[in-house]
C-alpha cells in the first residue's frame, strides 16, 4: 500500500506523533500484515509432542510477548484447519495478544471483558483463569455479541457468561465487583489499516473524536465496576494520542483514585505487528463512600430462588447421572442449574451471579450450556463436548488426520461406524473434541450444530 492510500490528516497525525521515525512507519505499508494464533491452554489433551507437531505443520514462529502466541504465513490456514473446530487454537492479530499479558488475570479472580466481540481477548482470559473464578464476557451489539458465545463454546470455556448489554447497565449491577477488567475500547482502527483497507475509508478526525467520548464513557462504568485494588487494562488498535495517552491521562484527572501502572505501544515499523496501546490502571485499594453504598445496596437484595429452583435441581441430577453413565472420568464444572426452556445451563459466579442480579439482562449465554433436557431423554449440549478431555466419554469415535471420515463428519454427514457402538458418542480429531454423534446399527448421526458446518 502506498503513502497516497492514507488520508492527509492521518498522516499529518503520524508525522507530529512519530517524527524521524515517519519514513520507517510508513515503510511497514509495504510488508505483508502478520498473522497469529494462540494456543488455547484450556486443552489440557495438548502434549508437548503434539504442540510440537502442529507448530511444524503450520511453520510456526513464537511471537515475543505472549507465550502462546505463534506468527503464522497466510498459505498455512490453520482457521479452516479441523483443529480450529476442536478449539485448540485462536486466531488473533499477534499485537493484540499483548493486552491480556498486560491484565495478568490469575485462576480464581472475578474478570469483565467489557467489549469482547468476537472473544480474542475473552478467550486469552479464559485460558488464563483455567476454569477457576468467573468471566462476565459482555458485548453491546447482538449480532456480535452471538459470535461471541460461539467462539467461547469452541474454546471449551466453563466459567464465562455472556452479556449482550450498554455498559451502564452493568455498571448498576456490579459496582465494586471485578478483580480485573479489560476494555479493548471500540477505536478509530488506524492500527487496522494494512489488514482491512476499508478502515482508511471509514477513518476521519471526526470518528477519532467520537470514539474519544465513547471511551471515556465507558471508562466511566468500567471504573464503576472495579473493585479497590482492581486493574484495568485499556486498549485500542489506533495510533492517535487523543484515544490512548490523552483518554488515560484525562481518566485519571477525573478518577485521581486510579494510576497508570504501564503504558506500552506496539508499532508495526517496530515489531511483528498491526500495532496496540494498552495501558495498564490501578485502582487504590481504599473503598470510597460510593462503593460502599451502592454495594450495599447489592449486597441487600435477596438471592430469590427462581420459580424454576425445583425444576431446575431435579434437571441437574438427571444429567449428573446421565454424566456418570456415559461420561465416567468427568466432572461437571460447579455452577447454580437454570434452565431456559429444555436448555439446561451452568451459572457460574456463585453468590456473584444470583439470578435477581441478572433479571433484565440479554444473556446469550448463562454459563455452561450443558444439556437439552428433554422429555423422557437427555441430549448432549454441542459446548459440553468442546469442554471434555480424551477419555472421558464412554463412547468415542476419534478420528486421524487422513481418515475421510473427519471431513464427513464436517460437512454434518451421516457416518459408518462399527455396529456394536451404540449412543451418544464423542467424535474427535487426534483425541481432541470435535462434537458428539449419535450411533446405532453401524450409522453415526451427526450432531454437529448446523451452524458449524463446513459446505
Ligand atoms: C475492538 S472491538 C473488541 C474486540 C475484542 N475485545 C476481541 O479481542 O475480540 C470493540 C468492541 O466494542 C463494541 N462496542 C461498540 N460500542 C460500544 C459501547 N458503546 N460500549 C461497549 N462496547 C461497544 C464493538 O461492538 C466491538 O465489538
Amino acid at each position: 500500500m502506498g503513502k497516497e492510500q492514507l488520508p492527509e490528516l492521518f498522516l499529518e497525525q503520524i508525522e507530529s506523533l512519530l517524527g524521524q521515525q515517519t519514513s520507517s512507519f510508513l515503510e511497514s505499508y509495504q510488508q505483508p500484515r502478520t498473522y497469529g494464533l494462540r494456543f488455547n491452554e484450556l486443552k489440557a489433551a495438548l502434549s508437548p509432542s503434539q504442540k510440537q507437531e502442529i507448530i511444524d505443520l503450520f511453520e510456526l514462529e513464537p511471537i515475543p510477548w505472549c507465550s502462546e502466541g505463534y506468527y503464522y504465513k497466510e498459505d498455512a490456514r490453520p482457521g479452516k484447519h479441523p483443529y480450529h473446530t476442536a478449539g485448540l487454537y485462536y486466531i488473533q492479530e499477534p499485537s493484540a495478544m499483548s493486552a491480556v499479558e498486560l491484565l495478568d488475570p490469575k485462576p480464581g479472580e472475578r474478570i469483565l471483558d467489557l467489549a469482547a466481540a468476537p472473544g480474542g481477548k475473552s478467550s486469552h482470559i479464559a485460558s488464563k483463569l483455567q476454569g477457576q473464578g468467573v468471566l462476565i464476557s459482555n458485548e453491546i451489539h447482538p449480532e456480535r455479541a452471538k459470535i461471541l458465545a460461539e467462539n467461547v463454546e469452541r474454546m471449551g470455556i466453563t466459567n464465562a457468561v455472556v452479556t449482550c448489554a450498554a455498559p451502564d447497565e452493568l455498571a448498576s449491577r456490579f459496582p465494586a465487583t471485578f478483580d480485573r477488567i479489560m476494555l479493548d475500547a471500540p477505536c478509530s482502527g488506524e492500527g487496522m489499516f494494512r489488514k482491512d483497507p476499508r478502515a482508511i475509508t471509514e477513518w476521519s478526525p471526526g470518528l477519532v473524536d467520537l470514539c474519544v467520548t465513547r471511551q471515556f464513557d465507558i471508562l466511566e462504568q468500567a471504573y464503576v465496576m472495579l473493585k479497590p485494588g482492581g486493574t484495568i487494562a485499556y486498549s485500542t488498535c489506533t495510533f492517535n494520542v487523543k484515544e490512548n495517552e490523552d483518554m488515560m491521562r484525562r481518566f485519571t484527572e477525573n478518577f485521581p483514585d486510579m494510576e497508570i501502572i504501564q503504558m506500552k505501544r506496539l508499532w508495526p515499523h517496530l515489531e511483528r505487528g498491526e500495532g496496540h496501546f494498552v495501558a495498564v490502571l490501578h485502582k487504590n485499594e481504599e473503598q470510597t463512600e460510593e462503593d460502599n453504598s451502592r454495594s450495599r445496596k447489592i449486597r441487600g437484595r435477596k438471592d430469590k430462588r427462581g420459580t424454576n429452583y425445583k425444576a431446575e435441581q431435579t434437571a441437574l441430577q438427571e444429567l449428573e447421572s446421565w454424566i456418570q453413565q456415559e461420561l465416567p472420568g468427568y466432572t461437571l464444572p460447579s455452577g447454580n442449574p437454570l434452565l431456559f426452556g429444555e436448555s439446561l445451563y451452568l451459572l457460574p459466579g456463585g453468590e456473584l451471579l444470583h439470578q435477581d442480579l441478572l433479571k433484565g439482562l440479554k444473556i446469550p449465554r448463562a454459563g455452561l450450556h450443558a444439556a437439552q433436557m428433554k422429555k423422557n431423554r437427555i441430549e448432549p449440549a454441542h459446548a459440553l463436548a468442546m469442554t471434555l478431555q480424551s477419555g472421558q466419554a464412554s463412547r468415542q469415535l476419534n478420528l486421524m488426520l487422513d481418515d475421510p471420515r473427519l471431513n464427513a463428519y464436517l460437512h454434518g454427514e451421516l457416518l459408518n461406524v462399527d455396529v456394536s457402538l451404540h449412543g451418544w458418542t464423542l467424535v474427535s480429531v487426534n483425541g481432541l473434541p470435535l462434537g458428539w454423534g449419535k450411533a446405532s446399527s453401524g450409522q453415526l448421526k451427526n450432531h454437529l450444530p448446523k451452524g458449524l458446518r463446513l459446505f
